[in-house]
């Protein structure tokens, strides 16, 4: 209804554009990677530097340029927790990858609980179940470690601290891990690129209404359609269609989209949205803010933090535009381009605490993932016999590739219901009968 791209979408802070929304991709986001390919597209590598976790009163832990130092700095404070943690994620990984395959071999699923059960059996539902907290306390993992490593990491990619589901805190840990990328330009290339490519037609407004109708052909048979009416520069317009794919989540707040007289009628979904603010800042980090006298001692690119409410910031981290590459155009430290994300809009003393000077500020809050709360169940694709909803699987995690999944998904799904293809919708054992099939 905007800009195309919705989630992902860029400021420009003096002339070089920076990525606002949706920013990392991680290395095994096989459908990103494909469309990347396909539209002739470039990779920009993300850029490692230098990370810290504060907890509000010091640095818990402090990354040093030294990898053997880091290594033995990890054992020192957490033993073996984050070698067990990366094969603990490795293995939800390993499972989540599947349904690749299944997409490869044109499988459909008519429940988001379908599709996860078909990747992770009752591993994927009891992650949907229980807090990333829960989950991990059950693994074995310490509570130290859940507090200073796991939860900095749910709060600078989903805002909310460890009491979000156990499978959005796994897709979490992974957007942690090395190898993330992000597309040269701007993410949001993705998303012109394919619509460009598959010749759909955009017609930019509000969809504010559907309504299912019965029209009847020339020769008299009953058609079943849909009529959605939008809203355009050039007022309240509409058109009726077959098949309705709704991409935008559902709720007042949201795509606020009113289901006229549909028997039964189509449920709200309670679905709040949390609310991240990313504010860009060219500026001088204020280190004294951390409790470090000496500025030059301060080496830290990128800023976690734990759960503590006297902190008003979620995390910084030091940004390069969408343009680059490489480390050839950074910026030394001391004036940067930070990206803070914070649960409110910054006030100006609370930019002047964070930066001892700063002569620029773009800000964009963002109605940005749901607010996570297991056990947690959700909504579902086939709304009515052909209005279909991609973004309940948000419900379990919100990613680029998630809403790439969910795509295929009911692209498939819808084109099988079409056809009368019920044996490639809802299979069983699909890991089974693909690994005998090989
Ligand atoms: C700050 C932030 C950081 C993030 N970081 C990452 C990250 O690093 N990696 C990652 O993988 N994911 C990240 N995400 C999540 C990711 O951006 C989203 O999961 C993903 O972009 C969602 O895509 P979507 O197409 O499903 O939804 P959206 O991007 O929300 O697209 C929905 C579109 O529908 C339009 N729309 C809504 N209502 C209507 C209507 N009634 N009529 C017409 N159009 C309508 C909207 O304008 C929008 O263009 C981040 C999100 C935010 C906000
Ligand atoms: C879906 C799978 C298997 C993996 C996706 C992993 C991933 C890239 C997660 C990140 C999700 C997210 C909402 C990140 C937000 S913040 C991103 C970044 N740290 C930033 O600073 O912009």
């Amino acid at each position: 209804k905007a800009v195309v791209g919705g989630r992902l979408n860029t400021l420009d802070v003096e002339g070089a554009t920076y990525e606002a929304g949706g920013s990392v991709i991680h290395p095994l986001n096989l459908h990103m990677k494909h469309f990347v390919k396909e539209l002739g597209l470039s990779v920009a590598s993300a850029q490692g530097s230098l990370a810290g976790v504060y907890n509000g009163e010091e640095f818990v832990f402090e990354e040093s340029s030294w990898s053997f130092i880091n290594l033995l700095k990890l054992l020192w404070h957490y033993g073996l927790n984050p070698l067990r943690m990366s094969m603990w994620v490795e293995d939800i990984l390993d499972k989540f990858m599947r349904i690749y395959r299944y997409q490869m071999h044109d499988y459909a699923f008519s429940s988001n609980e379908r599709l996860l059960h078909a990747l992770g059996g009752n591993d994927f539902t009891r992650l949907l179940n229980q807090t990333i907290d829960e989950a991990m306390q059950k693994a074995g993992f310490s509570q130290k470690f859940i507090n200073e490593v796991v939860c900095p990491a749910m709060r600078v990619n989903y805002g909310q601290g460890v009491t979000i589901n156990g499978f959005v805190g796994a897709v979490s840990l992974a957007g942690v891990q090395s190898g993330l990328w992000s597309v040269k330009g701007g993410n949001k290339l993705v998303c012109s690129g394919l619509i460009y490519s598959s010749k759909a037609e955009v017609i930019p407004g509000t969809v504010v209404s559907i309504e299912p109708k019965i029209r009847h052909r020339p020769g008299g048979d009953p058609v079943k359609l849909y009529q959605v009416t939008y809203n355009t520069s050039s007022g309240l317009t509409g058109d009726t269609y077959d098949i309705v794919i709704i991409a935008a989540p559902l709720g007042r707040r949201m795509a606020n989209i009113t289901f006229r007289n549909f028997d039964p009628p189509i449920p709200e979904f309670p679905n709040p949205y949390h609310q991240t603010v990313t504010t860009l800042v060219h500026g001088r980090l204020n280190a004294s803010f951390f409790g470090y006298r000496d500025p030059q001692a301060f080496h830290f690119g990128a800023i976690f933090t734990t759960d503590n409410p006297k902190l008003f910031i979620n995390s910084l981290g030091v940004v390069s535009p969408v343009g680059d590459t490489g480390a050839g155009g950074k910026l030394p430290l001391q004036s940067a381009v930070w990206k803070v994300f914070s649960k409110e809009v910054l006030t100006k003393e609370q930019l002047s605490l964070l930066f001892s000077s700063y002569d620029s500020v773009k800000v964009k809050p963002w109605l940005a993932y749901p607010q996570y709360r297991p056990p947690e169940k959700c909504p579902p694709i086939i709304l009515h016999e052909q209005l279909y909803y991609l973004n309940g699987l948000e419900r379990a995690a919100s990613a680029m590739e998630m809403s790439a999944i969910a795509a295929r998904n009911a692209a498939l799904l819808a084109f099988h219901r079409w056809h009368g293809h019920s044996a490639s919708i809802d299979q069983e054992d699909l890991h089974e009968k693909l690994k005998t099939e090989l």
